[in-house]
């Protein structure tokens, strides 16, 4: 626009101004600590950015964030046609991932959801019959990161949704690509493969594409179409508006314990926030019984408070065999070796473990999977031990 001045030029910063925002992050970065400073910094002034530019009502185009952006501002990814659109190529993470038939630009914009008002875009609602409405609701009552929401955010998810189809063939996401749907499907066989390789496939109620909203990673899978197949997608700016600030209050809650673990020692922060996403907390009273020996196991268990204590059958009796407290886990047995649990667990006294399934902790203990194994160890010998 001739004459007028732009809203990010250097023009409507003064010097004063600089120098307050280089105060603001000196206080930031003294309070927080954070332990990848560049980043931290990097996010702030994102942050700053993305905040000047809602105000202007400008939302033009800022790089991907950090998935631990402790500003919660998150980038907004549309999916534009491709004649249509003036799109960034300097998208750090995502440089060379684009999607065959769409193009993405990435747009400041809150995910705050105290900052989405009801009736904004955001808030659509997409009717859908009572069947799926109810395929889906039971899809996302099994969902780790779905199951913890309150009714009215499911049914906004569920509102959300949008009817997306398939042939047989076609590559629904592809490995390496920028993350724009998380999906459920209703109907077709989808596969999922990791470098080529068949990892899982996917049926009615099945669903995936939720690891690159949450994280702001490229896609970690392939997955294909190999049915004529329909699923409902809810878009990335919905998914982490309804999710993301339900999942911070529970990363906060078990960040600090599972720092604690011993297991765990050796996990990058980055590490943490993704098992601490994936935990499902789990209460027992005294005398539950946590798994039965003989079991097929699908869990695996952290002790956040309390004990419990593991029994071996001799054939007649029930013979003690170990105890755990705070910070223990177990149950990681079965699913290493795909054979049935070898003891019993009972909780003494009030018993609060975190769990998580068995997709979660293949995918997410990779980093520790050699302790675990080496540690399996111990228990031949204590169960050797008892039995002898
Ligand atoms: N072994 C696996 N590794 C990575 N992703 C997987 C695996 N199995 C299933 N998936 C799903 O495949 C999806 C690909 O897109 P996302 O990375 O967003 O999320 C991923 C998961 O939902």
């Amino acid at each position: 626009m001739p004459g007028s001045i732009h809203p990010f030029s250097t023009h409507s910063v003064t010097p004063q101004d600089y120098n307050d925002l280089i105060e603001e992050l000196n206080r930031q970065v003294s309070a927080q600590h954070p332990e990848d400073v560049l980043q931290f910094c990097c996010d702030f002034f994102q942050h700053k950015l993305s905040e000047e530019r809602l105000q202007n009502r400008n939302p033009t185009l800022v790089p991907v964030h950090n998935p631990n952006d402790v500003f919660m501002q998150e980038s907004t990814i549309n999916t534009i046609d491709e004649e249509q659109d003036s799109v960034s190529d300097d998208l750090p993470n995502f440089q060379s991932a684009r999607h065959r038939n769409r193009r993405v630009s990435v747009s400041a914009e809150s995910m705050q959801p105290s900052k989405l008002t009801p009736g904004s875009t955001l808030h659509k609602k997409i009717p859908k019959s009572e069947p799926e409405i109810a395929m889906i609701s039971q899809s996302l009552r099994c969902h780790f990161l779905f199951k913890s929401l309150e009714e009215d955010q499911c049914r906004q998810v569920i509102d959300s949704m949008q009817e997306k189809k398939f042939h047989a063939g076609e590559t629904i996401i592809e490995q390496g690509a920028v993350g724009d749907f998380f999906y459920i499907v209703s109907s077709g066989d989808v596969d999922c493969f990791v470098n080529n390789i068949k990892v899982t496939s996917y049926q009615r109620g099945g669903s995936f594409g939720e690891l690159a909203l949450m994280y702001n990673a490229p896609r970690a899978a392939t997955l294909k179409a190999i049915s004529e197949v329909t699923l409902w997608a809810l878009d990335r700016v919905s998914f982490r508006s309804i999710l993301m600030e339900n999942n911070a209050k529970k990363r906060k809650m078990h960040e600090k314990f599972l720092e604690d673990v011993p297991l765990f020692k050796s996990l990058e922060l980055s590490e943490i926030h993704k098992i601490a996403d994936a935990l499902e907390p789990v209460n027992f009273d005294d005398g539950d019984i946590v798994l039965n020996e003989g079991d097929i196991g699908d869990n695996f268990y952290l002790i956040e408070q309390g004990e419990a204590l593991f029994y071996k059958s001799d054939g007649t009796n029930q013979q003690l065999v170990n105890d755990m407290k705070k910070g223990d886990y177990f149950g990681e047995l079965a699913l290493l070796t795909d054979k049935p649990r070898a003891a019993t667990v009972v909780a003494k006294g009030n018993l609060r473990c975190v769990t998580l399934g068995k997709a979660a902790f293949t995918r997410l203990l990779g980093p520790v999977m050699d302790i675990l194994k080496r540690n399996t160890a111990n228990y031949h010998a204590i169960l050797k031990e008892a039995q002898s």
